[in-house]
């Protein structure tokens, strides 16, 4: 369980707060989604949570153990990942290499294990030929699923993903929300999802929005 306490932020000496007290808890096997206007804060919350940056106060906890003692690259590596908008694979590289550079990384047993990752891209309907190409030649659709499998096999606990499917349709929106539902409930990890869209929002077992600086769960 991810722990949020006392959460303040502001930007420059003088700043107003963006936000103060704040008080989460993020659980295992859940999808929150956290909608909120433009401006704000819901990118630089996740640059908190994902160990990024930190807050000007208050205290984040993994399982009870405060990130910072974590230490942030062991924290980084092994604890969270992260899913975005512009899917951020290697380019000039294909799927598969994408995500076994990923694993290549970690203390994975499937480090180098070339049909796991296979299997698991065919799992997500990109098949083997297409898992060969180079990224940059599949669909806005299939690359950010590369991105959520990539995400998903380093095993990190906790997977935050920033407007995950604001550059696709309907379509393929729903199928990213799926696999992130799947993911959560069947392998019991937290799935924090950034979305400006409210069909995405609903979606989440639990759903915060952000507004007039509060961060309010329903
Ligand atoms: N490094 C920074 N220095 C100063 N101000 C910043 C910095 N980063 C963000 N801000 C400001 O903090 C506020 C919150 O930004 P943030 O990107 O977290 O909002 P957001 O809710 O994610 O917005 P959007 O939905 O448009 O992406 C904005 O007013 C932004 O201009």
């Amino acid at each position: 369980m991810l722990t949020v306490k006392n959460l303040a932020h502001w930007y420059g000496k003088t700043g107003k707060p963006l936000y103060e007290n704040v008080n989460l808890s993020f659980e295992d096997a859940k999808v929150y989604t956290i909608i909120g206007a433009s401006g704000s804060g819901k990118t630089t919350f996740l640059a908190f949570i994902a160990g990024l940056d930190k807050p000007q106060s208050g205290e984040i906890f993994l399982d009870g153990e405060n990130i910072e003692k974590i230490g942030a690259t062991n924290y980084r590596k092994h604890k969270v990942a992260i899913v975005f908008q512009q899917y951020n694979l290697l380019a000039y590289m294909s799927a598969l290499d994408n995500v076994l550079t990923a694993l290549a990384v970690t203390d994975s047993e499937h480090k180098n294990d070339k049909q796991y990752v296979l299997d698991a891209l065919a799992g997500v309907g990109i098949e083997a030929a297409d898992a060969k190409k180079n990224v940059q030649q599949l669909s806005g659709g299939q690359q950010q699923r590369v991105a959520i499998i990539r995400a998903m096999l380093v095993d990190a606990n906790i997977v935050i993903a920033d407007e995950p499917t604001g550059n696709l349709d309907d379509e393929n929106s729903a199928m990213i929300v799926k696999l992130f539902q799947n993911f959560a409930h069947e392998h019991h990890k937290t799935v924090i999802i950034v979305t400006h869209d409210t069909k995405i929002a609903q979606q989440g077992d639990v759903k915060i929005k952000l507004a007039d600086r509060q961060f309010i769960a329903s």
